[in-house]
C-alpha cells in the first residue's frame, strides 16, 4: 500500500522491419514511426519486388533521418538472408506465412521476438437481411482495389444460394460504376505486379465458372474485375491466398454453416459480416476466430488507430497501430520502489514460519482469511488508516 508500482516502458534496441510490395510504403513507414516513438534504432528491409519504392526510401530516409540510427538495407532473398544472420531485439516482418516460418526460424536462433503480419483466405458472409446494394458496393471496392492485392481484401464469398446471382449483379453493377465502361482504361484499376504473380492467379481460375469478368492480358498484367460462381470448396482458388482479383462466391444453408466452413480453415487475417441482424454479427463474431472484423464493410479496421491490427494462427502474431505499435517495440518493464523503512510489515516473510504468518499472508496476498477473526479485518482499517495518513505526510 506505501510502496509506488509503474510499468515503464523501454526501448528494445534495433529493430528490423521487413516489408512487403504490396503497400511498400505504409507497410515500412508505419511501424517505422512507432518504433522511432519508443526510442529504437531500426534497420528497413523494403521488399524488392517494389523496387522503386524501395529505391525511394533508401534516397529519401536519410535526408530526414539520422543515419546512425536509421538505415534502409535494399537487396532480395540473398541479402535477406545475411540480414537475419544478425542479432536484432526486434523483428516485423510483412509478408507471406512460408517466408514468415524462415524470419521466426532465424530470429530464434538469438532468442529474438517477432511480428509476423502475414496473410491468408478473408471470408465475408452476406447475410440475406441485408442492404445488398451497399454491401455490393464496399465488397467491390476492397475486393478490386490495388487489384485484389491486398492482404485483407476480402478473398471470398459466402451466402446462401438464392443471393448469389443478385451479388453478381450489383458487383457488376458497382465495377461499372467504379471504372467505367473500359476497365482496362481506368486510371483506377490497377495491375498485377509480376509475371509470376500473374500466372499464378490465371491458373486458379482454370476450370472455374465465370459469372462475371475473366478477361486477361499478360503484356500489361491485367486481370479483369472477375467473380466465380458456384465455387467447390476444394478447388484450387479456395486452397491459396488468391491476391488477386478474383472473388469466388462459395454458397451455404446458413450462417451456422459459414462459421462452421470458416473454422474448419486456418484462420484468417480477417472476417466481414454483412447484416441488418446485430445479434447474427455478434454470434459470427463469437463463433469464429480471425486476425480483426469488420461488419458491414471491409478493409476499414485497418484505418483505425485504436484498434490492434494483426493476424491470428497462420495469419501472423502481434499486432501494431496507433499506440500499439509502440507497445510492441518496447519491453513493458515492471518498477517497483520500496522503502528501507517499515521492517516490521516485512517480518511476515522472513524466517522463522508459523501458522500466524501464514493466515496473515493469505490476509495480505490471497485477500482470504477466516471469518472468525474480525480482529484481521481491523486491523487491516488501522493498515489503511496508516497509509492513508503517511500518504497525507502525518508519518
Ligand atoms: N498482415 C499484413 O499486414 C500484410 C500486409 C501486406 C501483405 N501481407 C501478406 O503478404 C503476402 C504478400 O507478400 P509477399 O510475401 O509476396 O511479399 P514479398 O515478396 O515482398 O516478401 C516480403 C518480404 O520478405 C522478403 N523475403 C522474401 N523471400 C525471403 C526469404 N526466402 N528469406 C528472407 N526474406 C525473404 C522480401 O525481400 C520482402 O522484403 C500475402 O500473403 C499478404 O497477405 C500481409
Ligand atoms: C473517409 C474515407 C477514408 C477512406 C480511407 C480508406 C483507406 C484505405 C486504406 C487501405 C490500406 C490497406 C492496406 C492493407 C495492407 C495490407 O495489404
Amino acid at each position: 500500500m506505501l510502496d509506488e508500482a509503474y510499468v515503464q516502458p523501454e526501448p528494445l534496441g534495433v529493430v528490423l522491419i521487413i516489408g512487403a510490395w504490396n503497400y511498400p510504403f505504409v507497410l515500412t513507414i508505419q511501424p517505422l514511426i512507432g518504433a522511432i516513438a519508443a526510442g529504437n534504432a531500426v534497420i528497413i528491409k523494403p521488399s524488392e519486388l517494389s523496387e522503386k519504392t524501395a529505391k525511394i526510401l533508401a534516397e529519401l530516409l536519410p535526408q530526414y533521418l539520422d543515419q546512425d540510427l536509421y538505415a534502409v538495407i535494399n537487396g532480395g532473398v540473398k541479402e535477406t538472408t545475411e540480414l537475419l544472420k544478425q542479432r536484432f531485439d526486434h523483428i516485423l516482418y510483412t509478408g507471406n506465412t512460408a517466408v514468415g516460418k524462415i524470419v521466426m526460424e532465424a530470429a530464434a536462433k538469438h532468442l529474438t521476438p517477432v511480428t509476423l503480419e502475414l496473410g491468408g483466405k478473408s471470408p465475408c458472409y452476406i447475410d440475406t437481411d441485408c442492404d445488398l446494394d451497399i454491401a455490393c458496393r464496399r465488397i467491390t471496392w476492397g475486393k478490386y482495389m490495388n487489384c485484389g492485392q491486398t492482404c485483407i481484401a476480402p478473398d471470398y464469398v459466402l451466402c446462401e444460394p438464392s443471393l448469389q446471382n443478385q451479388i453478381v449483379q450489383k458487383i457488376k453493377e458497382t465495377v461499372k460504376e467504379f471504372y467505367g465502361e473500359n476497365i482496362k482504361e481506368s486510371p483506377d484499376y490497377e495491375r498485377i505486379i509480376n509475371l509470376r504473380h500473374f500466372k499464378r492467379i490465371l491458373n486458379l481460375l482454370e476450370g472455374q465458372k465465370i459469372a462475371f469478368g475473366g478477361e486477361t492480358d499478360e503484356a500489361t498484367r491485367y486481370i479483369a474485375p472477375t467473380i466465380l460462381t458456384d465455387v467447390d470448396p476444394e478447388a484450387k482458388v479456395m486452397q491459396e491466398e488468391i491476391f488477386g482479383p478474383i472473388l469466388p462466391i462459395v454458397p451455404v444453408k446458413n450462417a451456422d454453416e459459414a462459421i462452421k466452413f470458416i473454422n474448419s480453415r486456418e484462420k484468417p487475417l480477417a472476417f466481414y459480416i454483412f447484416s441488418h441482424n446485430d445479434k447474427l454479427v455478434r454470434r459470427m463474431i463469437d463463433g469464429t476466430s480471425s486476425g480483426g472484423v469488420t461488419a458491414n464493410d471491409v478493409i476499414m479496421h485497418f484505418t483505425l488507430s485504436s484498434l490492434p491490427f494483426g493476424g491470428v494462427g497462420s495469419s501472423g502474431m502481434g499486432v501494431y497501430h496507433g499506440k500499439y505499435t509502440f507497445d510492441t517495440f518496447s519491453h513493458q518493464r515492471p518498477c517497483l520502489l520500496k522503502s528501507l523503512k517499515r521492517e516490521g510489515a516485512n517480518k511476515l516473510r522472513y524466517p522463522p514460519n508459523s501458522q500466524s504468518k501464514v493466515d496473515w499472508a493469505k490476509f495480505f496476498l490471497l485477500k482470504r482469511f477466516n471469518k472468525g477473526k474480525l480482529a484481521l479485518l481491523f486491523l487491516a482499517f488501522l493498515g489503511v488508516v496508516a497509509a492513508v495518513l503517511a500518504k497525507a505526510g502525518y508519518y
